[in-house]
């Protein structure tokens, strides 16, 4: 969706018969459209893009896309619903919009644009720091709850290789903000142009299991710092870390069924190991949201602190595990893990490809309908 919507809204070609009275003043909204320092929002962009078709073209009249091509039947819906709303007023309607989105009524701490899975100049979505013979890599996208772009999954796997032959004793993931992360980000699916489907689920399925593989492979003790709610893979993944410390505040979600989608991260090997598999479906088949007490009841979780003290308690403690001799931790590490490393790369390669389906399935398409539709009421 975002690809088709794209800031700034470049796509909206003028018909000059649709040109009358107020043809200066929707020619100059068109300009002040492309000069906006913020990004207006799917919402807004859909109801821009309607208006415009409406005050260009009048009532839609094209076939209904199908269910699968969800860009252009997102664009058809808002265009759709405005019904037999006179050009006259669409235009006037578009006008009025743009001028609310105006740089005059945008606050003086907005920032420059940038789509919504880009990173912006001089912002990190992940930071990675070494310290104290710990290599933190920390997800830093807050206002998104942390949620995981393509970029960022690249960048973890590079800075996975990075600390795997760092001196640093451990490695910890954390989160910034109020979530330890949301999860996959669910607009690396609707930035999809229709005629790429197929390429973008397979393209996917191949970087996710390079992902996944560079955790299984990882040599060094792996420490999950779960700062506040955890869904989707970021859950999953917490097969393959060797401790998990959370605050009490934290909660474990994987609503795969939901999203018509299955488990990965080796959760469907790790966590019917971990906890047994009637607790495992509950989570992954059912998508039951645990608490940190839960969890840790569950073996998914080794620790519980209070929110209060959770970040010096926790610190403090890898601080003094991160002067052990790093030898000793990496091969105790590899005595515990390297049994099942074999299983575990073919668990990962079998659920990357049935994932590879479940994403170009209707189910799937609904659920990603719904998610980017939930801030489209249109
Ligand atoms: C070539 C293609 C490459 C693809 C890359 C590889 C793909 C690998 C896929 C691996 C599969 C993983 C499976 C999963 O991880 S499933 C889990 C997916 N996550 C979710 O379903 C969570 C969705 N989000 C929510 O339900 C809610 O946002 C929330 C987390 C419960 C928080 O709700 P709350 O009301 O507190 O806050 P908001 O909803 O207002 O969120 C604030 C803003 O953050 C945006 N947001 C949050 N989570 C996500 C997300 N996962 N994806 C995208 N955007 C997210 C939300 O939209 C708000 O944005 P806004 O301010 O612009 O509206």
């Amino acid at each position: 969706l975002l690809q088709v919507l794209r800031f700034p809204v470049v796509q909206l070609h003028m018909s000059r018969t649709a040109m009358r009275a107020s043809e200066k003043d929707f020619e100059n909204a068109r300009n002040q459209l492309k000069l906006l320092m913020k990004d207006p929002g799917n919402e807004v962009k859909l109801k821009l893009y309607a208006l415009y078709k409406q005050a260009t073209e009048g009532p839609c009249n094209t076939p209904k896309p199908s269910m699968l091509d969800f860009i252009n039947k997102a664009k058809w819906d808002a265009w759709n619903a405005l019904g037999s709303l006179p050009k006259e007023t669409a235009r006037q309607n578009y006008v009025d919009l743009v001028s609310s989105l105006s740089p005059s009524s945008e606050s003086s701490s907005q920032v420059k644009p940038a789509a919504a899975n880009e990173k912006q100049p001089g912002s990190e979505n992940i930071i990675v720091t070494s310290q104290d013979g710990i290599t933190k890599i920390m997800f830093n996208r807050p206002t998104k709850k942390n949620a995981i772009t393509t970029s960022m999954y690249k960048e973890i796997i590079h800075a996975l290789k990075a600390a795997s032959t760092d001196n640093s004793a451990i490695t910890v993931f954390t989160g910034n903000g109020d979530y330890y992360s949301s999860g996959n980000d669910l607009t690396n699916f609707t930035d999809v142009p229709p005629n790429s489907i197929e390429e973008t689920a397979k393209n996917a399925s191949i970087l996710l299991r390079e992902f996944v593989d560079a955790f299984i492979d990882f040599p060094k003790p792996l420490v999950a710092v779960i700062n506040g709610p955890a869904v989707g893979i970021v859950v999953t993944l917490l097969g393959l870390f060797d401790v998990v410390y959370a605050s009490d505040k934290a909660t474990f979600h994987t609503p795969f069924s939901e999203l018509g989608q299955s488990p990965e991260g080796c959760a469907s090997y790790t966590f019917p190991k971990i906890m047994g598999p009637a607790k495992a479906a509950e989570m992954l088949i059912l998508g039951k949201k645990l608490t940190a007490g839960e969890a840790c009841a569950r073996g998914l979780v080794t620790e519980v602190f209070p929110e209060s003290t959770f970040q010096k308690e926790v610190w403090t403690r890898l601080k003094a595990y991160a002067k052990l001799p790093t030898n000793s931790l990496r091969i105790s590490k590899e005595l515990i893990r390297s049994n099942e490393k074999e299983k575990l790369h073919a668990v990962n390669a079998e659920e990357c490809t049935v994932l590879q389906g479940r994403w170009l399935s209707e189910e799937c398409m609904n659920a990603l309908m719904n998610f980017v539709s939930r801030k489209s009421k249109l």
